[in-house]
């Protein structure tokens, strides 16, 4: 297959299904040492997908790849994170904004097709997360000399020494390793801020806190600066630093063939195992009135979640606003079920089965379990 002597681009859809090869062998076809690629989906957990599946099958021999993409609404939290105490995921679930948890550690960041995101993978011996952040900054400067972006020693990109635009994270393997990072252009800074508030004051927890920062977007300061502007420079600018081709590959992160094995990582991705179950052990201790036209009618809720599992559950009642034997099952039932609203809706609807005759208790419950599942 003459392969040594094309363009990736070209190669790739010259290709016909018979001798179809994967992303992997024609990285190993080319000559190049570096690959710029970039993803045609925005879908978060296809796009971390195919940053697992670099990381784990390109990335074994010593190559430099540039992997650009952007995402539909979501938010990103870290390995090590508890998105309960990171976001609104009520918020979240209304305005129909995805969660996900990556692989590497830190904080929980906002995407939207406004942010871009980078990763640049290497081995763990070429690993350099300041020159990559120059390299931005050198793209930068590229095309807007104006403007006045430095790192910081915990590797956030900031404009004019306070606004962060760009926040780090990464994962070392055995002897590869990623860096990326995001870029702000012209994100919704308003969700952004709204969806980056947990509305939980006593959850305790020792998961990886973020550090809040005020950030900014490029466009505030450049409106003529666009998504497609910044990473075709940022392209070049890897490009130039690594003697490479600057054309930019697409890879659909759907395509089974050029990356094989590859719906395993995303289903993984995707499952409330990986995204919720693995938060660290957490409680939470709830104080709230459930009806502001029922004198008494507050309600104390201790819970503690293993693996995103409720483990032990106490609600209790200041008045015998409802009858406490209806709490007190529906705190034992709660306990094993995960900590989400689904599964608590379920269980609070099969209860309103047994006291569909009485309208006033009917009400009283649903404003009691609608309060439980804002908090899930
Ligand atoms: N998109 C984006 N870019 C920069 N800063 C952001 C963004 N969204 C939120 N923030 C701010 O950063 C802090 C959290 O900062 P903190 O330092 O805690 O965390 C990070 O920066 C993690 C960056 C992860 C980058 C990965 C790259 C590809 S997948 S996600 C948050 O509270 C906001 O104030």
């Amino acid at each position: 297959m003459p392969l040594l002597n094309v363009g990736f681009r070209a190669a790739w859809r010259t290709l016909s299904p018979a001798c179809y090869t994967t992303l992997a062998a024609l990285a190993e076809s080319r000559g190049d040492s570096a690959l710029l690629l970039k993803s045609t989906s925005t879908d978060i957990y296809e796009n971390l997908a195919l940053e697992d599946w670099l990381h784990e099958y390109v990335q074994s021999r010593d190559r430099h790849v540039l992997l650009l993409w952007r995402n539909c609404p979501t938010v990103v939290i870290g390995r090590h994170q508890n998105p309960w105490q990171e976001c609104n995921l009520k918020l979240m679930r209304d305005q129909g904004i995805q969660l996900s948890r990556r692989r590497s550690g830190g904080g929980t960041v906002y995407h939207d097709l406004g942010n871009i995101n980078l990763t640049f993978f290497t081995s763990k011996k070429k690993y350099d997360r300041r020159g990559n952040l120059e390299l931005v900054i050198s793209a930068l400067k590229r095309i807007r000399p104006q403007l006045n972006v430095l790192a910081t020693d915990r590797y956030d990109l900031l404009l004019n020494g306070v606004f962060k635009i760009s926040g780090t994270a990464s994962k070392i393997g055995r002897t590869s390793a990623y860096h990326h990072c995001t870029l702000l252009c012209n994100s919704n800074r308003h969700v952004l801020s709204s969806v980056l508030h947990s509305p939980h004051q006593g959850l305790k927890t020792n998961a990886t806190p973020s550090i809040p920062a005020t950030v900014k977007n490029l466009c505030d300061e450049d409106p003529t600066l666009t998504c497609d502007l910044l990473m075709d420079a940022i392209a070049m600018e890897y490009a130039r630093q690594h003697s490479c081709q600057s054309k930019i590959m697409l890879v659909d992160p759907k395509d089974n063939l050029l990356l094989p094995g590859i719906a395993k990582f995303t289903q993984e991705l995707k499952s409330w195992d990986w995204i919720y179950g693995r938060t660290p052990k957490f409680s939470i201790s709830h104080y709230f009135s459930v009806d502001h036209n029922l004198p008494g009618a507050e309600v104390e809720l201790n819970m503690s979640i293993t693996h995103g599992r409720i483990e032990s559950c106490n609600i209790k009642l200041f008045s015998d606003w409802l009858p406490s034997m209806m709490c007190n099952q529906l705190a034992s039932d709660l306990i094993g079920n995960k900590f989400c609203p689904t599964e608590t809706l379920i269980l609070a609807s099969a209860y309103l089965r047994v006291c569909s005759q009485d309208n006033e208790l009917c009400t009283k419950w649903n404003a009691l379990c609608e309060q439980v599942m804002a908090i899930m």
